[in-house]
Order: structure tokens, then sequence, then C-alpha cells
């Protein structure tokens, strides 16, 4: 018998109210051990909590929802509790001392909700996504992630090549026979191309994604005493970094989370750029620059009294901002900023901050496209563009090999929303998600 599982579903102790769930076959048992006559179905009853003792642990509202219409299609249930932590602690001991039971793995009840078909595999991470979710694109994204529409649209995709690939085989059967039309084949093998550019056109949403779920990436990169703690900490409006007149203060990256209009941005401090740096400044120039390479967008800084003037790295897309307006200016006329702004006075800041907003904006407004979003999917999804790929190029390969490409690459689209067999994924995928989840 499959154990039946128990975990403090809400969040950190002591809270108002306290959920405990329950799942499996012995519930109904524990319901009426603990809270005497099993409640009427979905129906919340005010009972007192017993242990098996009889000793009475708690006062609380005791809900039951028979399988299979459940959350894990198993029998369910949930006890609100008083949120103390002794009240919850000496619940989930009387539940621990019934035979079969255990507490809950990290997942586990989304994990039984998907092996008996509630959801598929990226409506599970969805709604994992959806615990996690800090910001409002992130809730938005995560939500629409929560229906089938990833499911649909790999379903969709599988059909295409099990169609070519049923095509293909039958032309194989009939091989010998003189009346085959010619042109089947070359339907089939156009619709292969079409479904492999598909297939890399959503593999590159993927960066879409990240940004939404990870944040988008800000750097600030610039000389010695530019001004960038400065600036970071007048972006976050809180003294996050030290600032001092002295060049070379900040010798680490320093992150900092944002939240600009609903969505998550990382902004990042580096230490300044410039010849000759000491040991460990060295280092953190070295990671300035690494972090510059991934960033979304970079702040090249610049002290516009001062004559120093750091690069951008080619190809990533930034911005040069002239710092400390305030101050009388170096042959400035031959230097050309996107902003002239003073840290100090607090002049240009708010241009600056709409024009982040406008691209973070621009970034994260498709949050309600389809977009892989989990590195696994992505993985998957360049799988079956693989396949696919060697499908269509290997002319000169036996058709049965072509056909088994096609067999492969449908296969791992099943795979992204488990529409077939993904046993040895499950452990990777549900550990990732919290307990009571
Ligand atoms: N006048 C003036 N001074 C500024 C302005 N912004 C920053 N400063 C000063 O410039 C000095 C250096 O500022 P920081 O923010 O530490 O500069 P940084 O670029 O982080 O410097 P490092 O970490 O050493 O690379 C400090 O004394 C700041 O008060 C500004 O807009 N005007
Ligand atoms: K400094
Ligand atoms: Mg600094």
């Amino acid at each position: 018998m499959r154990a039946t599982i128990f975990a403090l579903s809400s969040g950190g102790l002591p809270s108002g109210v306290a959920v405990v769930r329950l799942s499996g076959e012995g519930t109904r048992q524990a319901l009426e051990e603990m809270a005497g006559a099993l409640p009427v179905a979905r129906q919340a009853a005010l009972r007192g909590i017993h242990n098996r003792d009889g000793v009475l642990l708690d006062r609380g509202l005791v809900l039951f929802f028979p399988g299979p219409h459940s959350f894990t299609g198993e029998d369910c249930a949930e006890l609100h509790l008083h949120g103390g932590r002794a009240v919850v602690q000496a619940v989930l001991d009387a539940l621990a001392g019934f035979a079969g039971f255990r507490l809950a793995e990290a997942g586990e009840f989304t994990r039984r909700a998907f092996l008996n078909g509630k959801f598929d595999l990226t409506e599970a991470e969805a709604l994992s996504d959806l615990i996690a979710a800090e910001t409002e694109a992130q809730r938005r994204f995560a939500l629409a992630n929560a229906e089938t529409r990833h499911r649909a649209l790999y379903d969709g995709w599988r059909r295409t090549l099990i169609q070519a690939r049923a095509m293909i085989e039958a032309e194989l059967d009939f091989s010998d026979e003189e009346d085959v039309p010619g042109s089947v084949a070359e339907q089939v093998w156009n619709d292969v191309t079409a479904l492999h550019r598909s297939l890399r056109t959503h593999a590159a949403g993927y960066r879409n994604a990240e940004i939404i779920r990870e944040g988008y990436r800000v750097v600030i990169l610039g000389a010695p005493n530019a001004g960038k703690s400065s600036l970071l900490n007048a972006l976050a409006q809180r003294d996050i970094a030290i600032v001092t007149d002295e060049p070379g203060t900040t010798r680490d990256a320093l992150e900092t989370a944002l939240d600009i209009d609903g969505a998550k941005v990382i902004l990042t401090d580096t230490a300044g750029i410039r010849e000759n740096p000491g040991r460990v400044e060295a280092l953190g120039i070295e990671r300035a620059i690494s972090r510059a390479k991934d960033a979304d967008l970079i702040l090249v800084l610049e002290d516009m009294s001062a004559e120093d003037t750091v690069e951008a790295p080619a190809d990533a897309p930034s911005l040069r901002v002239g710092n400390k307006a305030d101050l009388p200016a170096k042959d400035r006329n031959q230097r050309d900023y996107d902003f002239e702004i003073s840290v100090k006075s607090g002049e240009g800041i708010d241009a600056l901050l709409a024009e982040l907003r406008k691209r973070v904006g621009d970034a994260t407004r498709n949050a309600t496209e389809i977009l892989p979003f989990r590195q696994r999917h992505v993985q998957l999804i360049e799988e079956a563009a693989r396949h696919a790929k060697t499908a269509i190029a290997s002319e000169d390969t036996p058709l049965e090999l072509r056909a088994e490409e096609l067999r492969l690459s449908a296969d791992a689209l099943g795979r992204i929303s488990g529409s077939i067999d993904v046993e040895d994924l499950l452990d990777t995928i549900f550990s990732q998600f919290c307990i009571g989840k």
C-alpha cells in the first residue's frame, strides 16, 4: 500500500492559521480517529482535534476531499489549525503514529497529482513557479503556464511528426507498387522543415522566460569613483553598497533585486575598472567584466568631471551615462552620453529610470506567450529539433532510419509535458518543489 503522506502546507510558524494537508488511503481513518466522524465532503466542519490517546490538541476546521476529485486524486484532507509551533508539532506527531503514514517529501502531493493525471508536468512546474512568484510578471507568467497550453502545443507538434512518420512508413510498405503518389514524401518533408523552424524559434524564447522568472539583469560598469555604487543605492533607494571618495572601494560584484513596474530586475554594482589594479581588485574587475557579458543591459557610467573612460564589452546592449553633472565638466563636448545625471543632486535620475522601465517592460511584455520556462524544456526542444534536422537532412539515408529520427523527435517533445514516460525525470523535477506542495 502506498503511504499516506502529510505535511504542514502553509508557511512559517507561528502564523494565524496553519494548514496541515493529508493524502492517501489512511486519510479517512485519521479524520475519524482524530476529529470524530468524517465531515461532509468538501465542507468545512469545526472539530476538536485529538491525538490517538484522546488528548485534545486543538480546535479547528477539518475538510475532507474524497478521491478522485481531489488535488492529488487520492483521498485528501486539510486541518486548519491555530498556527502555533507546539500545536502543529503535536498534530504532526499524532499523524506520524498511524501505520503507513509519513511526512511528505518535497513536491510529493503534486507528484501524486501528476501520476493520477490531474495535470501534466509543465503545469506542475508552473504551480511551483506560482508559489515562488514575487513580482506581477512572474505571477502572470506562472498562472498562464499552469494551463494545458504547453501540452497542447507540443502534442500538436508531436502529431505532425507522428503523421509524417506514418506517411513514410506507408510509402515503404507500398514501395513495390506502381501507383504510390510521389508527392506525398515531398509534402511530409516540407511539414517537418516548417516544424523544425518552429522548434528553433520556440527554443529561442527561453531567454525571455528567464528574464521574467529570474529577472532582467542590469550591470553598472565604469572606472573607479564614477559613482557606480552611488547609482545602485539611488536606484534601489537603499544604502546597499559602500560609497567613499576612495577609488577601488567596491572590490566584488554586488547584486540587489528591484521590482520595476511588477518585473524583477537584478541590478549589479561592480568593481571600478582600471589599469594596474591590486590583486583583489583585479579579481573584482574580472568578475565585473564577466557579469557584464551576461547582462541584458549595461550602464556604462562615467564621471564627466574626470578623464577616465571605460568601454562596454562589444555586442552587449548598453547605455552611456555621464555622472556628476553638478561638477564642472572636463572636455565634455568630445563625449556623447545617452543620459547625463548627478546622483548627488538627483538630476537626470528620473529620465534614466524611465528608460529602464521601458526596456524592462519590453522584455517582459510577452509574459502571456507560450515560452519554454525550464532549461529542461529547452534541452528537449533542442533534442527534438536535432532529430527532425537529421531526418530532413539525410536524404541518402534509408527511409526507415529517417522515420526513426522522427519518432525520436516526437518522443523528446512528449517528455516535456510528460505525455510519454518520464518516470526517470520525476525525482529531479519534484525535489525542487517545497514541502507540503
Ligand atoms: N559631486 C558628485 N559626487 C558624486 C556623485 N556621485 C557620486 N559621487 C561621489 O563620488 C565618489 C565615488 O562614489 P562611488 O559611488 O563610491 O563610486 P564607485 O564608482 O562605486 O567607486 P569604486 O567602487 O571605487 O569603483 C563618492 O565620494 C561619491 O559621493 C555626483 O553625482 N556628484
Ligand atoms: K569609490
Ligand atoms: Mg563602488
